[in-house]
């Protein structure tokens, strides 16, 4: 991973993924869409884009992408669905395929990612899977998917019996982060991204999480400095990651903190609007910090640290906060055993002995960690 301004032009900063054959830059700056067309020539050929969005981001920002697509003379074809957790199913990704399918395309043919992580998954998987593999480059058009799931090449859809049960490794060639996009993000989704962005600090970086706590509202209100910052600090975590361990078979494990319990919650919530994946995330990190507190490993108290800094941006922290909701702690806990960290029959937890502390273990106490699901789940 390097850190490096780029040639094309001085308003972003330029972070590398180092992966070998599959090495490829993030691109992070305000107002880069205008500029999509030279920023992704490279990858281009003759058999052009096919861009996947999402009617919301379409309707906002797909015209000043095709915009510098006609200036520029490249050949474009669009495929939208509609927005939302729903849309990372098999129904859409046939639906997808077929339309792409449809327009005869080529293996040269480029996909074009443009909007949040459901989107990202949804093309990125798509594009592993139309002629057993076609590039794509990633947009990512909220908070979320600009600080962690437009990198390191998970891509994916849900399945009846879990989150992200279906899917592929597939890096993209570029990934194209425009900070002014977040402009038009509704406050609920930014904060769902600003999980994913504390999540870093929790995992080996404490310093960032005290920089979190004194810059959190100028990272959420405007694009400027501090968003920038918080961009490229949770992208350069996130490609430092990854570099390491691409397929997810040690350290990346550490980027699903809070996720084994987030993912349960989600799959009880049926996938919609009711729990956002970052929400979820959120509420799962603070679970593994209560249950590594009652443990002995973690300080007590910094479950409390953590909470309060994520309530006083407005995230919710407790499943109980979720509306409608009446959990069953045992299906819960049935959802866990699915996920895709269980070896030889045996769940790895991401663990922690504090803030900055991540570590993975399968020693995990189940009779305290159901007890800090039930504390999450009915105050
Ligand atoms: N692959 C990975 O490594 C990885 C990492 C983290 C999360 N994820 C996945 O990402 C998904 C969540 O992504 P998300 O939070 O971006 O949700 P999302 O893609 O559903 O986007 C959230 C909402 O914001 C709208 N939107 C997007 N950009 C907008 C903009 N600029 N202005 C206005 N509205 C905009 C979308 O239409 C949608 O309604 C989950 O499925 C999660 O599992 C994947
Ligand atoms: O990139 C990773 O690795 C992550 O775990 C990032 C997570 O934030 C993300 O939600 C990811 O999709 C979870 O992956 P999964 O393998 O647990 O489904
Ligand atoms: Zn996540």
């Amino acid at each position: 991973m390097s850190n490096q301004t780029s040639p094309l032009a001085a308003n972003h900063d330029v972070l590398r993924v180092e992966l070998g054959a599959r090495s490829y830059d993030i691109l992070v700056g305000s107002n880069l869409l205008a500029d999509t067309a030279s920023h992704i020539a490279p990858f281009v050929r003759k058999a052009g884009v096919v861009v996947i969005s999402d009617a919301t981001v379409a309707e906002r920002h797909l015209p000043v992408v095709l915009a510098s697509f006609d200036g520029a003379g490249i050949a474009h074809r669009e495929v939208i669905v509609p927005a939302g957790e729903k849309s990372k199913s098999f129904a859409v990704f046939e639906d997808v395929i077929e339309q792409i399918l449809a327009m005869g395309i080529e293996r040269s043919t480029l996909i074009m990612a443009l909007g949040g992580g459901v989107v990202g998954d949804l093309a990125g998987y798509v594009a592993a899977s139309l002629l057993r593999g076609l590039d794509f480059v990633q947009i990512p058009t909220t908070l979320l998917s600009q600080v962690d799931s437009s990198v390191g090449g998970k891509t994916g859809i849900n399945s009846k019996s879990g989150k992200n049960l279906v899917g592929a490794f597939h890096q993209p060639r570029l990934v194209l982060a425009d900070t002014a996009v977040l402009d038009t993000l509704p406050r609920r989704e930014m904060l769902a991204g600003y999980a994913e962005v504390v999540k870093y600090g929790l995992i080996d970086d404490p310093e960032f999480f005290d920089w979190l706590e004194q810059n959190a509202e100028a990272v959420l209100s405007n694009d400027g400095a501090e968003r920038r910052e918080a961009v490229m600090r949770s992208c350069a975590a996130k490609a430092r990651i990854v570099s390491q361990d691409e397929r997810e078979s040690g350290k990346r494990a550490l980027l699903n903190l809070g996720h084994t319990f987030g993912h349960a919650l989600e799959a009880e919530t049926g996938y919609g609007a009711k729990l956002l994946h970052g929400e979820a995330v959120a509420m799962g990190m603070v679970i593994a910090h209560d249950v590594c507190a009652a443990m002995g490993m973690a300080p007590a108290g910094e479950k409390e640290r953590i909470a309060s800094h994520l309530k006083s941006v407005g995230l919710p922290v407790c499943a109980s906060e979720v509306p409608g909701m009446h959990w069953d702690i045992d299906r819960l806990i049935g959802h866990m055993s699915r996920d895709k960290k269980v070896r030889d029959g045996e769940i790895t937890f991401v663990m922690t002995r504090g803030i900055g502390k991540a570590f993975t273990s399968k020693a995990m106490d189940i009779q305290k960690m159901r007890a800090a699901i039930t504390r999450s789940c009915h105050g």
